[in-house]
C-alpha cells in the first residue's frame, strides 16, 4: 500500500513539473511554445471537435448515407436511430471536410471543403460563433478558390500592444502600423494614391497623419497641410511642410496652385511623350506631392449663400487633383469625422476617387458604411465594434480587395515634430515647387535613411 501511494504521489509530482515546465516556457518564449506544445494540443483538440463544433454552429447539412449496424437502436450523430434491418439509409448530419490546421504567428489557419449548397458567406455569418466555441478572439474567413474556406483564427488580439515604427525604404510608403494577421500595414501611394481617413473624434485619425508625417519627412516627397482646425493640427510640422493652409480662403488658395501645378506637369509629360511623371527622364522628373487634409467636412460647409461660390470652386480643385493627380504625382490623404453626401456631391464623387479606405471607431453605422462603401457587411460590424480604450484601430480596405483590422503605431506629436524639424532641409519650398525649379530631384533610390522613431 504504501508503494502504491509513493507511486501515486510519484506522479503527480511528475505531473506538477511538467505543468510548471509547460507554464514557464509559454511565459518565456511564447512563440517556440506555440509552435511546439501549444500548436500541437490545439490542433488535436479542433480536430476531434470539429463535428460538434460545425453543428452548434449550424455549418453541417443532413445526409442520407447507408448505415450498417449490428447493434439495434445504435446511436449516430443525429442521435437514436432506430435500425429495424442491419444496413438503412438514415439521415446524419455531416461535417464539412476539415484540413489539418497550420500554425500562424498569432493562431492558426485551416481549410475548410463547402459542402453542396454552402457559400463562404455561410462560413463568415457563422465565425463570431466558431470564435465562441474554440474561446479565440476571432476567426476571419476568405475562399481563396471556389468550394474551399479558410478559417483564419487569432488567438488573442495582435493589436493590443504594438512595437515602435519601422522603416520602409521605399519612396511614397510608410509602414503606418500592424495588421491583424501580424504583416505590416502600409500606405503606399504610388499603388493607392488616395485615401479616406474616416473616425469619430479620439479615435486615432491624427495620429496616423503623425505616422505619416514621420515616414514620409526622410524622403524626397512635399508634403502639404490643409489644417482647417485653425491649424492646430499641422502648424508645429510647419518646417517640412512645403505649403500649409489653415482657412477656407487659403486652402482655396492652395487648391488652386495645385491645380496649376497639375496642369504644368501635364504639359511636361505630354511634351515628353510620358503618360506620367514617372516616365520622366529622371532629370525632368518634378517633387511628388502629398496633400494632407484634418477635417475635410471643413471645406464643404457653406454658413449661407455667399459661402456657395467658394465651396463649389473647393470641391472641384480636389476633385479634379483626385482624378488627374496620381499620374502627376499630387497624392490625397483626407481625414474627417464625416466624410457623407449629407456635404453635397462634390464629397460624392471625391469619395469614389478615392481607393484606399480607413475607417477608425465610428459614432453610427452610415459613417461605416460612408467609408468603407460596399465592402464585406462584416468589416461595418468590425468597425462598429471598435472599443474606444483602443484608439489607433482601424478596419482598412486593402489593395489585395480584402479587409483587415489594424492598429496604426503611436507616434506623439513631439516625435513627429521632432522629425519635421530634422528633416526641415529636404523641405521643397512652394515657390519652387509650383515653378518646377525642384525638376530632377527624385529618383527612386534617393531615399535618405528613414527616421527610426
Ligand atoms: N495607434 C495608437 N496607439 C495608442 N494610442 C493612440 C493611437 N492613436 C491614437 N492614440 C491615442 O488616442 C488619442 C486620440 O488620438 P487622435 O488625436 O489621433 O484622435 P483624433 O481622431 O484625431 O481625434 P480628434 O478628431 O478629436 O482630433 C491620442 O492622444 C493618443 O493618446
Amino acid at each position: 500500500m504504501p508503494d502504491l501511494l509513493h507511486l501515486l504521489l510519484g506522479i503527480l509530482a511528475y505531473l506538477a513539473a511538467l505543468l510548471t515546465a509547460a507554464w514557464t516556457w509559454r511565459h518565456w518564449h511564447y512563440r517556440s511554445y506555440w509552435l511546439t506544445i501549444g500548436y500541437t494540443l490545439t490542433a488535436i483538440g479542433v480536430r476531434v471537435t470539429w463535428r460538434k463544433v460545425a453543428l452548434g454552429c449550424g455549418l453541417t447539412k443532413k445526409q442520407h448515407r447507408w448505415w450498417f449496424t449490428v447493434v439495434p437502436r445504435a446511436v449516430v450523430s443525429t442521435g437514436l436511430v432506430k435500425v429495424r434491418r442491419r444496413v438503412q439509409r438514415v439521415a446524419v448530419d455531416v461535417k464539412p471536410w476539415m484540413w489539418l490546421p497550420l500554425p500562424t504567428r498569432y493562431g492558426w489557419r485551416v481549410t475548410v471543403r463547402l459542402l453542396e449548397g454552402q457559400v463562404p458567406g455561410d462560413y463568415a455569418d457563422a465565425a463570431e460563433r466558431l470564435a465562441h466555441s474554440w474561446g479565440v478572439h476571432a476567426v476571419r474567413v476568405s475562399s481563396p478558390r471556389p468550394g474551399r474556406v479558410v478559417l483564419a483564427v487569432t488567438i488573442r488580439d495582435p493589436l493590443v500592444r504594438l512595437d515602435t515604427l519601422p522603416a520602409s525604404g521605399e519612396l511614397l510608403t510608410v509602414i503606418v502600423g500592424k495588421l491583424e494577421t501580424g504583416g505590416p500595414w502600409v500606405i503606399d501611394f504610388r499603388t493607392v494614391p488616395h485615401w479616406l481617413n474616416a473616425g469619430a473624434t479620439q479615435s486615432g485619425k491624427s495620429n496616423l497623419a503623425n505616422v505619416l508625417i514621420v515616414g514620409l519627412a526622410p524622403q524626397p516627397v512635399a508634403l502639404v497641410g490643409f489644417d482647417l482646425k485653425g491649424g492646430v493640427e499641422f502648424a508645429s510640422y510647419g518646417p517640412r511642410l512645403s505649403a500649409l493652409a489653415t482657412d477656407r480662403a487659403e486652402s482655396l488658395a492652395l487648391l488652386d496652385d495645385l491645380v496649376a501645378m497639375m496642369l504644368d506637369r501635364m504639359g511636361l509629360c505630354r511634351a515628353h511623350g510620358a503618360r506620367n511623371i514617372w516616365q520622366l527622364p529622371a532629370g525632368l522628373r518634378p517633387v511628388p506631392v502629398v496633400v494632407l487634409v484634418d477635417e475635410l467636412a471643413e471645406l464643404y460647409l457653406m454658413a449661407g449663400k455667399s459661402e456657395k461660390d467658394e465651396v463649389a470652386r473647393t470641391s472641384t480643385a480636389l476633385l479634379r487633383i483626385a482624378q488627374l493627380g496620381r499620374a502627376f504625382g499630387i497624392y490625397l490623404f483626407l481625414c474627417g469625422q464625416r466624410i457623407g453626401s449629407d456635404l453635397g456631391p462634390g464629397v460624392t464623387a471625391l469619395r469614389a476617387q478615392c481607393s484606399g479606405r480607413i475607417c477608425h471607431r465610428v459614432n453610427d453605422p452610415e459613417t461605416a458604411t460612408m467609408t468603407l462603401g460596399d465592402l464585406d457587411p462584416a468589416a461595418l460590424l468590425s468597425a462598429r465594434a471598435i472599443p474606444a480604450e483602443t484608439p489607433g484601430v482601424a478596419i482598412v480596405a486593402s489593395q489585395d480587395g480584402q479587409w483587415y483590422r489594424a492598429r496604426s503605431f503611436y507616434v506623439a506629436e513631439h516625435i513627429a515634430e521632432h522629425a519635421a524639424r530634422i528633416y526641415a532641409h529636404l523641405t521643397p519650398s512652394w515657390a519652387d515647387l509650383t515653378t518646377g525649379a525642384h525638376r530632377g530631384e527624385v529618383t527612386e533610390t534617393d531615399i535618405p535613411v528613414l527616421l527610426d522613431a
